[in-house]
């Protein structure tokens, strides 16, 4: 029993890959691939670049308030969040595109549109942890500049 699910498991597993135009033979065409997704999720997508650029200021930002490793790594794992989204988010969109071309049809925007709201749900989660992390050493460190001014 437990030898035909396996060999069921390991059919279906061969048929999906047989549909493939092109399977990568080795991990570094994978890697290769994947760089690729990347890069043409920078060139295209314009919230994929400013989700980058806001990114790299929460990290220079937490690093020029010395934030703790667990701080620093809760805004990485938020900024990976948002940024995986976002190519799964053009992922889904060019799936739809294939599939409908320029039809319009009902399943096709529930599939962007709520991928576009999984993106939204990141950014929203992403703009808390930065606010609660960031926003009070920011703020003790203005207060704390003013003072000085103050009495010097
Ligand atoms: N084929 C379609 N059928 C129905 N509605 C569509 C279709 N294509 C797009 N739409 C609607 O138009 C909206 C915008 O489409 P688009 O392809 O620009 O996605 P988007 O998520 O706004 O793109 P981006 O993430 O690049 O800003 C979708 O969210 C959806 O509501």
């Amino acid at each position: 029993m437990t030898q035909l699910k396996s060999n069921q498991t390991e059919q279906a597993g061969q048929s999906k890959r047989e549909l493939a135009w092109q399977v990568a033979s080795n991990l570094l065409l994978s890697f290769k691939y994947a760089w690729a997704g990347l890069r043409y999720g920078f060139a295209t997508q314009r919230n994929f670049r400013i989700h980058v650029a806001i990114g790299i200021l929460a990290i220079s930002l937490g690093i020029f308030l010395r934030l703790s490793p667990v701080e620093m790594s809760l805004i990485g794992i938020t900024i990976g969040l948002v940024l995986a989204m976002e190519l799964i988010n053009t992922a889904i969109e060019s799936v739809v595109d294939l599939t409908v071309k320029q039809t319009y049809h009902d399943l096709a925007k529930i599939a962007k549109d709520c991928a576009a709201g999984a993106v939204l749900v990141t950014a929203m989660a992403s703009v808390l942890v930065a606010g609660s992390l960031l926003l009070p050493p920011l703020y003790a460190l203005i207060v704390q500049a003013k003072l000085v001014s103050i009495f010097n």
